[in-house]
C-alpha cells in the first residue's frame, strides 16, 4: 500500500519539488496539498503550480481524506498549523521548516509524544554526513595545541527569510557540544579584538538563487581544514522528506531525525 502524504506550504519553493517528484513515487500518494486561504493560488492545482500538469489537487486548507504522513515545508506559523494537522489526523510529522520561535519548537516536542516526528533543518544526505564529519573532526580538534577556530559560513538565495540557515546553527550545535563552546556571534564588525577560541562565528551570505550551501572551518595554527557541502538544486532536500514521511508512517510516536531514516 503506498503512504499517503500531505505536502504543507505545496505552492512554495520546496512545496513545488515535492508535488513534482511525489508525483512520480508509486510508493506514495498525495493526498493533500494545504496552504493558507489567503494565499494567491488557493484553489489552483498544487500539479500546474509546480510545473507537472494537473493532478487533480487543489492548494486546500482542510480535508476529510485520511492521511499517514504530511510534510512540512513553510513557516513558522505554517509549521504550527502543520503540527496540529499531524495531532489531529494521528498522521506522522515531518518538519523541515527553520528560523521557528521557542513556542513553535515546544510544540513540536509535545506532539512527538503522540505521533512520530522527523524534524531536521536539512534533508539532505550529504549535509547530514557532513554533520557527522564535523563531530568527528570537533572530537578530534577539541584539544588541539594552540586551538581549533571554528567559523560556520552560510550561502543562500536572496529570498531566503531566516538568518543564519538552521542547517548552518545544528552545525554549531554539534560542534559546540564536542568541543565544550559555549558562545555563539553572528558576523563582527568594529574592533573586537582578538578571537577566542571558545566561539563559534557564523556568516550567513544571501545572493542570487543559490539553494544552499554550508562550509564549516576549522582554523589551527599552521593549518585550516574546510568542510563543504553544496545543494546544485532543492532536490535533495524534497526526496530526502519523502524518504523521511515514507520511514515516520507507522512509527511509534517519538523525536526522530535524518541520521534515523539515512541510517548514519
Ligand atoms: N529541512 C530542509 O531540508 C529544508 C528546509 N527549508 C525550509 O523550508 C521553509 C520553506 O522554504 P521555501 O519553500 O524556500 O519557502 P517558500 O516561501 O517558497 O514556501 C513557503 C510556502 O508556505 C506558504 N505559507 C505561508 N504561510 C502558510 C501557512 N500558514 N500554512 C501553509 N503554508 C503557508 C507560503 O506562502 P506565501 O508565499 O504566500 O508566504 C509559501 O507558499 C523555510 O523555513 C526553509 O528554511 C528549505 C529547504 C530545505
Ligand atoms: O531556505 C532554504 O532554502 C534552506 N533552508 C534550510 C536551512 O535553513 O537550513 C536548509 C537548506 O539549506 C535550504
Amino acid at each position: 500500500m503506498p503512504t499517503k502524504v500531505a505536502i504543507n506550504g505545496a505552492a512554495g519553493r520546496m512545496g513545488q519539488r515535492l508535488v513534482a517528484l511525489g508525483c512520480q513515487d508509486e510508493s506514495l500518494e498525495l493526498v493533500a496539498c494545504f496552504e493558507y486561504s489567503g494565499h494567491p493560488k488557493f484553489g489552483q492545482d498544487a500539479g500546474n503550480i509546480a510545473g507537472v500538469g494537473e493532478l487533480g489537487l487543489h492548494l486546500i486548507d482542510h480535508t476529510d481524506e485520511a492521511y499517514d504522513a504530511i510534510i512540512d515545508f513553510s513557516v513558522p506559523e505554517g509549521a504550527h498549523a502543520a503540527v496540529e494537522r499531524a495531532v489531529a489526523a494521528k498522521a506522522a510529522l515531518v518538519m523541515a521548516t527553520t528560523g521557528l520561535e521557542e513556542e513553535h519548537k515546544a510544540k513540536i516536542r509535545e506532539a512527538a509524544n503522540v505521533i512520530p516526528v522527523v524534524w531536521a533543518p536539512s534533508m539532505s544526505t550529504t549535509v547530514n554526513l557532513t554533520m557527522k564529519l564535523c563531530e568527528i573532526a570537533a572530537e578530534a580538534l577539541k584539544d588541539v595545541p594552540g586551538g581549533a577556530d571554528v567559523e560556520i559560513l552560510e550561502r543562500h538565495h536572496r529570498f531566503k527569510e531566516d538568518s543564519p540557515s538552521g542547517t548552518a546553527l545544528r552545525f554549531g550545535e554539534l560542534i559546540a557540544n564536542k568541543m565544550g563552546i559555549t558562545r555563539h556571534i553572528h558576523g563582527r564588525e568594529g574592533r573586537p579584538g582578538a578571537r577566542p577560541h571558545d566561539e563559534i562565528a557564523y556568516h550567513a551570505i544571501r545572493t542570487g538563487d543559490n539553494p544552499g550551501e554550508h562550509t564549516i572551518i576549522f582554523g589551527l595554527l599552521g593549518e585550516t581544514m574546510e568542510l563543504t557541502v553544496r545543494a546544485s538544486n532543492r532536490d535533495c532536500y524534497a526526496s530526502g522528506a519523502l524518504q523521511a514521511a515514507k520511514f515516520a508512517a507507522g512509527k511509534p510516536p517519538g523525536l526522530y531525525n535524518m541520521n534515523d531514516v539515512l541510517g548514519l
